[in-house]
C-alpha cells in the first residue's frame, strides 16, 4: 500500500464547477484523456472529445453522458498526424463555438516503429509536439477571447532523456523509438515555456502548464511488448487513468494558478525539469523551426520574445 500511495499521489481538490465553460480534450477516447474529459463534464462544462477514431469517441461520449448526466459531450474528428485534419477540426470548432476556456493537449503516441505523419514529420514529434503546436495556434484567438483560459500540455518525466536534435528532428539520420518519445515530450515542455513567456508579455489572460501525469496504466504502451509486460507486472502499483488525470485537472481548474504559467507539474505540484527543458534559446529555436515546418508565421503571438533569430 505504501508503494502504491507513493506512486499514486496528487489529487485535484478544486471544487470549481464549470457551467457555461467550454473545453477541448485531445485523445479523449481512452486513458488519461477520457478521465480528464469525464471530470470536466461532471463539473458541467461542454466538452469536445477530439479523437482520431470518431466511432470510439462516440461510445465514450455516450458513456460520459450516462455517468455524469451532462449531455454536452461532443465528439469531433481530430487526427494529429495530419495537419489537414487539425485545420478542419479547428475550422469547425471556431465556426460552432463562441468560447474556449480549457484546451487539454493530451493525445500522444509512444515507441512507434519509425513512421511519418501525412506531412512527413516523424510520428512522435509530429503528433505529440507539432500537431498540438498547430492546434494551439489555430485556437489561440478563441482562448484569448474567452480569457481567463488555460492550456494544459501533457508531457512526461521521460523528457529528462530527451534532446532536441535540430539536425535530425525527423529522425532520418538516426532513430530510436523510446528516445523519439522522450524528445517529443521535451518539446512539449519547451513549447509550454515559450508560449507562456509570449502570452505573459502580451497580457492575454491565457495561461499554460505542462504536466507529467505519473506512470499510468493505459494503452500508451501498445507499441512495445516489453513495456506492456512491465505495465502488466506493475499494474497494481501504477496509477489508474483516473489518478493520472489529476494533475491535468489540477492545472486546468485550480484557482490562483495563473502566476505559475509556464511551469511543469507532477502529482499536483510544481516539478523540476531537465536543464535542456529550461533552455530559453532552445525553446525559441524550436518555436521558430516548428512554425517554419507548419508554414505559420513565427510571430503569431504578435511579440518577439528576445532578439531576432535565424532558423539555421
Ligand atoms: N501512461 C503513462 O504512463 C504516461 C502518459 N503520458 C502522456 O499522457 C498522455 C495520454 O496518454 P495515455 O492516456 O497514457 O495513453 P493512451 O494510449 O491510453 O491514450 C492516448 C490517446 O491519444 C490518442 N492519439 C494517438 N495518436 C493520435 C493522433 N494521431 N491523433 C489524435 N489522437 C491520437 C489515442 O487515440 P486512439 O485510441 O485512437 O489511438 C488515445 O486517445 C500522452 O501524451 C502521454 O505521452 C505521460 C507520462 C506517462
Ligand atoms: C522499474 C519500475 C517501474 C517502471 C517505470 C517505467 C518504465 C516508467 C516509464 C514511464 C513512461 C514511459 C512514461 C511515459 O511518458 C514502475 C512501473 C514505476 C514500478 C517500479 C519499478
Amino acid at each position: 500500500p505504501q508503494i502504491r500511495k507513493m506512486l499514486s499521489s496528487g489529487v485535484c481538490t478544486s471544487t470549481i464547477q464549470l457551467p457555461g465553460k467550454v473545453a477541448v480534450v485531445t485523445g479523449a477516447n481512452t486513458g488519461i484523456g477520457k478521465e480528464t474529459a469525464k471530470e470536466l463534464a461532471r463539473r458541467g462544462a461542454r466538452v469536445y472529445l477530439a479523437c482520431r477514431d470518431v466511432q470510439k469517441g462516440e461510445l465514450v461520449a455516450r458513456e460520459i453522458q450516462m455517468m455524469t448526466g451532462n449531455q454536452q459531450v461532443l465528439v469531433r474528428k481530430l487526427d494529429l498526424a495530419d495537419t489537414k485534419s487539425i485545420r478542419a477540426f479547428a475550422k469547425r470548432f471556431l465556426e460552432e463555438e463562441k468560447h474556449l476556456h480549457i484546451l487539454i493537449n493530451n493525445a500522444g503516441v509512444m515507441m512507434c516503429p519509425y513512421s511519418k505523419t501525412a506531412d512527413g514529420f516523424e510520428m512522435h514529434m509530429g503528433v505529440n509536439h507539432l500537431g498540438h503546436f498547430l492546434l494551439t495556434h489555430l485556437l489561440l484567438e478563441k482562448l484569448k477571447e474567452s480569457a481567463p483560459s488555460r492550456v494544459v500540455n501533457v508531457s512526461s518525466l521521460a523528457h529528462h532523456l530527451g534532446r532536441i536534435h535540430f539536425h535530425n528532428l525527423q529522425g532520418e539520420k538516426f532513430y530510436q523509438s523510446g528516445l523519439a518519445y522522450c524528445h517529443s515530450k521535451l518539446a512539449n515542455i519547451l513549447f509550454t515555456q515559450e508560449l507562456a513567456r509570449r502570452l505573459k508579455a502580451s497580457g492575454s489572460g491565457v495561461t499554460v502548464y505542462s504536466v507529467h501525469p505519473g506512470t499510468v496504466n493505459s494503452e500508451l504502451v501498445r507499441h512495445s511488448a516489453l513495456m506492456r509486460w512491465i505495465w502488466w507486472i506493475f499494474s497494481f502499483f501504477i496509477k489508474t487513468p483516473q489518478q493520472g488525470a489529476q494533475t491535468s485537472l489540477y492545472c486546468a481548474l485550480t484557482e490562483g494558478l495563473e502566476v505559475l504559467s509556464g511551469n511543469h507539474f507532477s502529482d499536483c505540484h510544481v516539478a523540476w525539469v531537465s536543464a535542456q527543458a529550461r533552455n530559453e534559446t532552445v525553446a525559441r529555436r524550436l518555436w521558430d523551426v516548428s512554425c517554419d515546418l507548419l508554414g505559420i508565421p513565427v510571430d503569431w503571438l504578435m511579440m518577439a520574445a528576445g532578439p531576432k533569430r535565424s532558423l539555421k
